[in-house]
């Protein structure tokens, strides 16, 4: 569903990406790794059309990104960017319903108030609904921006969700939440890129990993092909222990 085929980017004179190239089907999450700088961002950005790429393409449903229109994009893909500044006042239950208005022209329908109950619920923010937005915590407005991106796709099978780094000042607990709320929704049938900075998390959840360096892939596949110690140590600079816990599908990586 998402294919992107030797795509680079260029601010100036500097690369920021370089030939890459990695497909997401429809169910599958891909988590996108690497150090600080190396370029996750700028991937996200152009996979959400804020930035075009130097070089390259991205499809989308083996349509080139650029074709679709803006509306058709805003009903079939949502983003969860790393800044959600708000500078007017919203409460929480107005904000996400702003994830609906892609799908509706004057008033929300009865589908669209029924899924910002559901969302609310499914992300434990129902009892905030009526609070003004910007007197949440950090945490507690990372959910409801996660809530309305997935307000805005909720309907639409094999939508796109991007999330950049969506566990971002969350507690433990809600980094689960939200990461099984995305495992989720890639089980039926959506197409999630995330963002994230916990490496076992990315082997938990994800079922294809891309790490980055310098703009570039060290590596792409399933954690079990990828996360291990020397991708890791070439990407992070860090070197770590891959342990085996009996129960666990999946690589976990400890830093020495
Ligand atoms: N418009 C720009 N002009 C020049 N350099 C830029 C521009 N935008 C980003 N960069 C640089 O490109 C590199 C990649 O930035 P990017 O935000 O994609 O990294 P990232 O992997 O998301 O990092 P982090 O984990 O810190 O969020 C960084 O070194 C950044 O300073």
């Amino acid at each position: 569903m998402i294919e992107v085929r030797e795509l680079s980017y260029r601010a100036g004179r500097s690369e920021l990406l370089r030939d890459i190239n990695f497909s997401v089907r429809p169910g599958e999450m891909l988590a996108v790794i690497g150090a600080n700088g190396a370029g996750k961002s700028t991937l996200l950005k152009l996979l959400s059309s804020e930035i075009s790429p130097s070089e390259g393409a991205i499809y989308i449903k083996q349509r080139p990104l650029q074709e679709y229109k803006v509306i058709e994009l805003a009903r079939m893909r949502s983003v969860l960017a790393q800044q959600n500044t708000i500078s007017m006042s919203f409460t929480v239950y107005e904000l996400v319903l702003m994830g609906r208005y892609p799908h509706f022209e004057n008033k929300p329908g009865i589908n669209d108030i029924e899924i910002v109950r559901h969302v609310l619920n499914e992300t434990g923010i129902t009892h905030l609904a009526s609070r003004e937005y910007n007197t949440l915590s950090g945490g507690e407005q990372q959910r409801v921006q996660l809530a309305r991106v997935i307000a805005q796709i909720a309907d639409v099978p094999q939508g796109l969700l991007l999330l950049d780094e969506p566990t971002n000042g969350l507690d433990l607990l809600y980094q689960q939440q939200i990461l099984s709320i995305a495992r989720g929704m890639s089980d039926r049938g959506y197409c999630v890129v995330c963002i994230l900075h916990d490496i076992n998390f990315a082997s938990r959840y994800a079922d294809k990993v891309l790490i980055l360096k310098n703009g570039k892939t060290i590596a792409f596949g399933a954690p079990k092909e990828v996360i291990n110690h020397d991708n890791i140590l070439n990407a992070f600079n860090v070197k770590v222990e891959m342990m085996n816990y009996t129960g666990l599908n999946w690589p976990v990586a400890v830093p020495l």
